[in-house]
């Protein structure tokens, strides 16, 4: 009832959990971005900030305050491309959509066979490839540096875009739900200095995206044919093709973190 401890009790509740879902919303938007980068910068400038302050620095303060008061002002025309497009998204209601990889049964079967032969069959040719399944952040940072595609995705597509000397083989095909969104796509690099020496840029870029966010990075090695799977900033390589195709069910029948608690969702 209005007005009761209990009412007000459930009504805050529900607030702390619109703000958390909000937050956590806001946060695998920006992850993988630039704007990562530039709420590290403001974390740092405002602890500088308090820092000073409390150290009774205060001329540096000042100059602190206003520096931070600047930035603020600066970011809508910094994040505008950004900024657009998180309203965009918000208006076609795809910030409340689930991951990309909760499909229908009989999508999932032909999404999946349809990768397997076309990586199996890039291994046996040794061909390099570089996959990337999207799950919940969409990684648009990565696919605006390759080239649109919008396609099915099949074996045959992929196979014509990782033949070698042709204009996308090179960097990594991104894929959403069903489609292949874009090909030649620079993928950042890992700075990981566990990661064996033989490995090159193909395998680190793996690593990388899969370090930034929750996407998954399947890569063929063009010298060895050998099938490795990057997940969480870990490289699981020597995959058979059963093995892939194990792999991928699990990834694909259980949206990433179905079985984590929704904070360990957040790395
Ligand atoms: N930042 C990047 N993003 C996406 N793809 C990249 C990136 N850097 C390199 N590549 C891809 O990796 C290829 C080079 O692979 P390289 O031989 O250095 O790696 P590798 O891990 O040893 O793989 P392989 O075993 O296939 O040789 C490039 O031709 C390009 O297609």
């Amino acid at each position: 009832m209005p007005g009761s401890n209990t009412y007000y009790s459930i009504i805050a509740l529900l607030d702390i959990a619109l703000v958390t879902f909000v937050l956590y919303k806001i946060f695998l938007l920006i992850k993988g971005t630039r704007a990562i980068q530039l709420l590290k910068g403001l974390g740092i400038l405002l602890a500088v900030t308090i820092i000073s302050q409390w150290a009774g620095l205060y001329t540096i303060n000042w100059l602190l305050q206003k520096t931070i008061g600047m930035v603020f002002v600066a970011l809508p025309v910094v994040f505008q491309p950004e900024l657009r497009r998180a309203l965009e998204q918000l208006g076609r209601g795809k910030i409340f959509a689930s991951s990309s990889r909760q499909l229908g049964p009989e999508a999932r079967k032909r999404l999946l066979e349809e990768l397997v032969r076309a990586i199996s069959q890039a291994s046996q040719q040794k061909i390099g490839m570089l996959i990337v399944l999207v799950g919940e952040s969409k990684l648009h940072e990565f696919t605006e540096t390759g080239t649109y595609i919008d396609g099915v995705v099949s074996r045959e597509l992929l196979a014509n875009i990782f033949s070698p000397n042709t204009p996308l083989h090179d960097g990594a095909v991104i894929i959403d739900g069903e489609r292949v969104v874009a090909a030649g796509c620079l993928l950042p690099l890992s700075e990981n200095r566990e990661v064996g020496r033989e490995l090159g840029t193909r395998h680190r870029a793996a690593l990388g995206i899969s370090e930034v966010s929750d996407a998954v990075a399947i890569v063929v090695s063009e010298e060895t044919g050998t099938i490795s799977v990057a997940q969480e900033g870990n490289l699981t390589r020597y995959l058979s093709e059963k093995s892939l195709k194990e792999m991928l069910e699990v990834l694909y029948s259980a949206p990433e973190n179905q079985n984590r608690p929704w904070w360990r969702k957040v790395r």
